[in-house]
């Protein structure tokens, strides 16, 4: 039997505890916020930022949005990011990617204070994560959010093997070091990899995260396992689809995502979880 792993719905469990904290913050007068910068005219991300500002106001949070033409020069994100981590108001910052080829993604990541990188991008924060620190600091959205969906269903991750395709900032590099940090024993591929087929066929737990619209058949899957799809593609008909051939593939496997409903809305439940979070700390850290 395979298991729909439901992310709409964790993430609405998510959001309730969230809305809870918020309103506990808020009763001791302090308003938990976040703020996005967004550059360009991008449609997909224009669509992303306005449900994460719609569900940060949903959950009683301050939401800005901070958005600039695609021609904008890289040293005004770079001010607006350095008054951003001066304003006490705002807790998490959170820079949309992709932004536009003129402006350097690491450098206006490195601008982000690393208390207020909601993203889990800033170098600091990875290399916390890489060493697993004991410590409180933000991990990348999309693979905690992953994580937390994998406990909530009981899914062992020590001693598996897991593989996660594709290595980005965003989620494979992140995702690796989660779960080699719940002792897995973890390969990451990437494009160049030979044999891929005979590498994710031995996937305990397998994450794949390319853009490659149905780059995994059931050629490509070991049976029983689990299969976490965190692409977000779209067919000819303008239908969001995964990474992952679900169709065909659900049937082999023991639990699933599917897109849409598995991955994304705990992304967004988990920056809200985080926003939450980056203000406690803040909190514990100033007395
Ligand atoms: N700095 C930064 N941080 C990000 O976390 C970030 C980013 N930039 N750039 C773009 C990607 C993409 N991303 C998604 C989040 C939620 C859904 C999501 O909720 N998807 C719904 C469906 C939405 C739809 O129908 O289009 C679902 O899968 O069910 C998708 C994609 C966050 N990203």
């Amino acid at each position: 039997m395979t298991t729909i792993l439901d992310g709409k719905k964790l993430a609405k469990i998510i959001n309730e505890e969230t809305k809870n904290d918020v309103s506990q913050l808020t009763a001791a007068g302090i308003k938990p916020g976040i703020a996005v910068i967004l550059v360009g005219d991008d449609e997909a991300s224009q669509i992303y930022t306005r449900n994460k500002q719609r569900k940060a106001e949903r959950l009683g949070m301050t939401s800005i949005l901070k958005q600039f033409p695609a021609s904008t020069e890289q040293q005004v994100i770079i001010d607006t990011v350095q008054s951003l981590n001066r304003d006490n108001t705002i807790n998490a910052i959170l820079v949309q990617s992709p932004l536009p080829a003129h402006i350097s993604q690491s450098t206006v990541t490195e601008a982000i204070a690393p208390e207020k990188d909601v993203d889990g991008f800033h170098p600091i924060n990875l290399g916390k994560l890489y060493a697993n620190e004991p410590t409180h600091y933000p991990v990348a959205c999309t693979p905690k959010g992953i994580m937390t969906m994998l406990d909530h269903y009981h899914i062992p991750i020590a001693g598996q093997r897991a593989v996660v395709v594709g290595r980005s900032i965003l989620v494979g590099k992140p995702m690796a070091a989660l779960l080699q940090n719940a002792d897995a024993t973890v390969t990451i591929t990437n494009r160049q990899t030979q044999n891929l087929q005979s590498i994710t066929k031995q996937a305990d737990i397998l994450v794949v995260a390319t853009g490659t619209a149905h780059l995994i058949t059931p050629e490509y899957v070991k049976p029983n396992s689990v299969i976490i799809d965190v692409g977000i593609e779209h067919d000819a008909n303008g239908k969001l689809i995964g990474d992952v051939d679900f169709d065909r593939v659900a049937d082999l496997t023991s639990a699933i995502t599917p897109v849409p409903g598995g991955v994304g809305p705990m992304t967004i439940a988990t920056l809200m979880q985080q926003t939450v979070e980056l203000t406690k700390w803040s909190l514990e850290n100033n007395g």
